[in-house]
């Protein structure tokens, strides 16, 4: 949905970030003007546009046909033309700094003196580039990543001068093209997500200079221990070891001398086919999960641990922007100061200590954040706080979870699986997430609960694929207790589906009392392409949801069906257009919230049980539910209410 205040934005500069840029703004609804310095840097940008809405038609991600997006999106070389009518314009020039403040000052002429004026620069201070106009306080930093079609991350970065109000619009307009901004506070080197994974590459390259590890074995052990994506010297060849060792330089740090010999050698990484890896003759990062073994990980995250409490110590960003920012910018399994929670604070600030004292390191000095936190005994989550508060603390404990967001409103529990960059992937930690959630929430004051996949492409699609590496087949056997315990919940749970739903997360859905889909959604239990079958309670749900017929098709088949078939065939309760759908789950939440808690919850109950019943069995199950309910308040309500001709007021008792 456009921002009210905004309608045309002004991109400049055509490359892989400003038509990226342009394209997303322009599939959220905006007048878009993409403008370069050469027709054919324009005309080639335009092109990949088209590309790319195009494969994505494919993939039935666009909501309009692609020439409708296209029809948004004017191009020009005329500075003045392109930010003339803008309400945002967005640099997207060459990292140069000099190159961008003449761009910024000819613009400033031309643009409206109301309008927003962004950078998408992502290594140059936005306080220099603002410094270029008369009016610092309306230019602020979005800082997209690459490709931004693909990456839901966004930082909002603050200038030294940029007004709250220029911040905040550009947080607003982020979150109404879909994608999710974290305020960066303060002008630092790197922002936040590169101030991070500054260590996650440097530390590796430090201790393989220094001969105390092996560069597959640093992988292996940060991608098969640690759950990272990628291993730090793979990542570094995917980026180009020139980048970082350019940005070491810029900083006047030391670079280690592993990444400064391959520099010299010109072996650059993937770019140049060699780099840590070999990718002319060889395949590439060839590390095994077996290599790790060793390897030092501790020293790594105590690193990155301690630049997050650089960033929060020195008010920066919150532990919440940069735990998201690592997630969705990085891909990390979980962000990095709740992994410095669930490490211990302690330990870390100890290895920090040990290191510092072994070298005489300073990049090992402790932040005094993170001592602060120590003395204060939030240790991280055993202690109940940390950079992150645990337990007891709001809204019963709900905050606690780190894959699952999770609140009442109003009579209603609001569930949203929190995995976006991961298409919401049940990993182990997530369904255990999901277990302790229904199996703790009190139900006194709770109506129905509405489960969602955050982002905007997925419901969930399976089980942790990334996970399987190092699950233990006699693990996998356990029925896995989520499933159940989300079924078995005593209050009516409703399925929200917008985008993917898939293996387990199908079954995820099939727990659920009811499923409510979005047209462009689709199902499917893909699992026997893994060589696998459904483990989550799948065969059995689609085999009495479905009937044999249709559930041997979607198991033996692994294809996926869309929710419009999904919806004849019975396995969702309504498929609708997205602009009906919030309408639509809304009607279906309020006929739950407003029905008798008892009644429903033997409902569920009876109609659960009694489809593995015999029929005799079923229905004096039936019966007996029946007359426990005639006793009840809530029969005496209902049936008054009914006398009087008004609405009855359930009270659950
Ligand atoms: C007992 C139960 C067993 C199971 O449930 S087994 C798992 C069953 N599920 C599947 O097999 C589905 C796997 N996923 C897919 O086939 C595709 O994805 C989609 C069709 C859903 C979407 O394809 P596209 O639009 O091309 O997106 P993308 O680049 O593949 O995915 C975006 C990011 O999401 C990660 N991801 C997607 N599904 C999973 C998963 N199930 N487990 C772990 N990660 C997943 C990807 O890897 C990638 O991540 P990056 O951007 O870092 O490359």
């Amino acid at each position: 949905m456009p921002d009210d205040t905004i309608d045309r934005v002004a991109v400049l500069g055509a490359g892989n970030m400003g038509h990226g840029i342009a394209e997303v703004a322009a599939m959220a609804g905006y007048n878009v003007v993409l403008r370069d310095i050469e027709p054919e840097y324009v005309a080639d940008g335009y092109e990949s546009i088209r590309w790319s809405l195009e494969k994505l038609a494919e993939r039935d991600r666009l909501d309009e046909p692609a020439d409708a997006v296209l029809e948004r999106i004017e191009t020009t070389t005329d500075l003045a033309d392109a930010v003339a009518d803008a309400e945002l314009v967005i640099e997207a020039a060459p990292e140069n700094l000099e190159l961008k403040r003449e761009l910024f000052a000819d613009l400033e002429r031309f643009a409206d003196e109301d309008a927003l004026l962004a950078t998408n620069t992502s290594s140059l201070p936005i306080t220099d580039v603002a410094a270029a106009v008369d009016s610092p306080e309306r230019v602020l930093g979005l800082h997209f990543f690459n490709p931004p079609v693909k990456m839901d991350l966004v930082e909002v970065i603050y200038g030294a001068e940029t007004s709250d109000e220029v911040a905040e619009a550009g947080h607003d307009w982020v979150e109404s093209i879909g994608k999710t901004p974290i305020y960066v506070r303060k002008d630092v080197r790197g922002f936040v997500v590169n101030t991070i994974v500054g260590p996650f590459v440097g530390e590796p390259a430090w201790m393989v200079s220094e001969g105390d590890a092996e560069i597959r074995q640093a992988d292996a052990a940060m991608v098969h221990e640690r759950g990272y994506p990628m291993g730090p010297f793979e990542l570094a060849d995917l980026t180009g070891i020139d980048v970082g060792y350019h940005v070491r330089k810029e900083a006047g740090d030391d670079v280690p001398p592993v990444m400064a010999e391959k520099v010299e050698a010109e072996e650059l990484g993937k770019k140049t086919g060699t780099g840590f890896y070999d990718y002319e003759d060889g395949a590439g990062p060839d590390y095994e999960p077996d290599q790790g073994e060793g390897f030092d990980t501790l020293q790594v995250e105590a690193r990155m641990i301690n630049r997050a409490a650089s960033l929060v110590g020195e008010d920066v960003a919150t532990p919440e922007a940069i735990d998201t920012g690592v997630r969705l910018g990085l891909g990390f399994p979980e962000g990095i100061c709740r992994r410095g929670d669930r490490l211990g604070l302690d330990r870390v600030l100890q290895k920090l200590e040990t290191e510092l004292e072994a070298t005489g390191d300073d990049r090992f000095e402790p932040h005094p954040y993170l001592r602060e936190l120590v003395t204060e005994r939030k240790t991280g989550e055993d202690a109940g706080a940390g950079f992150h508060e645990y337990g007891d603390g709001g809204d019963d404990g709900l905050d606690s979870y780190r894959y699952l967001n999770a609140a009442i409103e109003d009579g209603v529990l609001e569930v949203e699986l929190d995995r976006p960059e991961r298409m919401n992937a049940l990993s182990t930690a997530l369904l255990d997430e999901i277990d302790d959630l229904f199996s703790t929430v009190g139900t006194d004051e709770l109506r129905c609960v509405t489960i969602e996949g955050a982002g905007d492409r997925a419901f969930s699609a399976g089980a942790d694929i990334g996970g399987f590496d190092s699950l233990e087949p006699t693990d996998a056997m356990d029925v896995t207790p989520a499933f159940e315990t989300v079924n078995e919940f005593p209050r009516p749970v409703i399925a929200t589906v917008d985008g993917y739903c898939l293996g387990a997360g199908l079954e995820l859905a099939l727990a659920c009392d009811l499923r409510i889909a979005t047209k462009r959604s689709s199902f499917g239990a893909p699992e026997i392409g893994l060589g696998l079958i459904p483990g989550g309670g799948g065969t059995q749900r689609l085999l009495r949801v479905l009937g044999e017929t249709r559930a041997k098709e979607l198991v033996f088949r692994g294809n996926h069906i869309d929710a419009e078939r999904a919806e004849a065939w019975g396995l969702v309760n309504r498929a609708v257009d997205r602009e009906a759908f919030d309408d639509l789950v809304a009607a279906f939440v309020d006929d739950l919230r407003e029905g008798p808690p008892l009644g429903l919850e033997v409902a569920k109950k009876v109609l659960n049980r009694g489809e593995d019943a015999s029929l005799e069995a079923a229905l004096t199950m039936e019966s007996q539910g029946f007359g426990l309910l005639l006793g009840t308040e809530d029969v005496r309500e209902g049936t008054a209410a009914f006398a009087a001709d008004r609405e009855p007021e359930f009270e659950g008792r």
